[in-house]
């Protein structure tokens, strides 16, 4: 997801870029071509801003395929500016300024591509200086190439560092601040996803709601923050038995957690289930206030193999009525969704009328 989030602003930045390099380029090379150049002179940013418009129109849907994109259409920009200034009989001062093309466009960039596109345009822009110094020195061209690939590799650290407070922005956003669980807000948009992948692969998506017993009383009797401290150790608890990949574990409210799992079938759904809840138990945290004298929990699940039909809100809503039953029945157990009774499958839960 984070890396997705880095990639995502990528892309945002290159299409920005193609939709100002396409306004601007191409009015005002139709006037160069017009009114001060000669058609051949006038051609290059014309072509340019055709070959940009076209990459806009290509990638406008696909952020992976841009950035696929994005670092050869750069070198291509470089060489292109390379041999404009080359052909041009000015002097060597003015191609420094090309330096600022790894610090525009670093960001764009993939990481890999991006030291290739360095190293390239450091070799291509020291051949153009050695072509154009006059007299030739080795040593100024030396200290060319050294500013170039420092400066390039400067850059490179500074988007690095920039991407990495992406990335852990992504990731507060996506994460409870007390239980470092995912929030409840990231849930949504990871069912909806992890239904299409289980749908495509043939998968059975299992749905699990889990919630600490009498938790009220526990508060009550041993104050709030030991409370908090208990649910950060029954997330840890939780994201410590959820480790395959596929798992996700979710603070859904309070001290009710959702947790996602892929690929098991319903004996094997309650097992898991039956595991996250005896995690609790074994962190062994006394409750007295409780009739199990210990802090338990309650969990009900439903295991789906046909997600054809299936909305986020029907997953969550019948995952919260096995819940309710296992509460109803006493706590400190699972219940999986199939064994209600059809007649009471469609009872009250607590969850009908809010939003999922
Ligand atoms: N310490 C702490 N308590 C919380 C937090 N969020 C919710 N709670 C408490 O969790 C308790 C939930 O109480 P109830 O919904 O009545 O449920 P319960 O007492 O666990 O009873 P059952 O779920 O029916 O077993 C309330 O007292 C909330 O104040 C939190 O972040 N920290």
């Amino acid at each position: 997801m984070t890396r997705y989030s880095v990639e995502r602003f990528r892309a945002a930045v290159f299409h920005m870029y193609l939709r100002v390099a396409v306004a601007v380029t191409f009015p005002l090379s139709v006037l160069y071509f017009l009114f001060v150049a000669t058609p051949d002179k006038g051609g290059v940013p014309f072509a340019f801003a055709l070959f940009a418009a076209w990459l806009k129109w290509r990638t406008r849907h696909d952020s992976e395929e841009s950035l696929r994109y994005a670092g050869w259409f750069l070198l291509m920009l470089m060489c292109l500016m390379l041999y404009g200034t080359y052909v041009s009989n000015e002097k060597l001062h003015q191609e420094v300024w090309m330096m600022i093309f790894p610090i525009a466009f670093a960001p764009i960039v993939a990481e890999r591509e991006r030291i290739i596109w360095i190293v390239v345009g450091a070799l291509s822009l020291s051949a153009v200086s050695m072509l154009r110094l006059e007299p030739l020195t080795l040593m100024s061209t030396f200290v060319f190439l050294s500013a170039y690939l420092t400066l390039g590799l400067i850059t490179m650290m500074l988007v690095r560092h920039n991407e990495q407070n992406i990335e852990r922005l992504a990731h507060l956003t996506i994460t409870d601040p007390l239980t470092r669980t995912f929030n409840r807000g990231y849930l949504k948009e990871v069912m909806a996803s992890e239904i299409n992948r289980c749908r495509r692969g043939g998968q059975a998506l299992t749905v699990i709601m889990l919630d600490i017993d009498h938790f009220k009383m526990f508060n009550d009797t041993y104050g709030h923050l030991f409370g908090d401290s208990v649910l950060e150790q029954v997330a840890e608890s939780l994201m410590k038995s959820a480790q395959r990949a596929g798992d996700y574990v979710f603070r859904y409210g309070g001290e009710e957690f959702c947790i996602l799992t892929s690929g098991l079938d319903r004996d094997e759904s309650w097992q898991f289930t039956e595991k996250l809840r005896l995690s609790i138990y074994a962190l062994n945290i006394e409750n007295r206030q409780s009739p199990h004298r210990r802090l338990t929990a309650s969990a009900g699940f439903w295991c789906v193999t046909e997600l054809d039909e299936i909305t986020t809100s029907a997953l969550l809503l019948n995952a919260d009525n096995a819940l309710y039953r296992a509460k109803e029945a006493g706590r400190d157990r699972v219940v999986d969704f199939e064994d209600i009774p059809t007649a009471e499958k469609t009872g009250s839960t607590r969850l009908q009328g809010s939003p999922a």
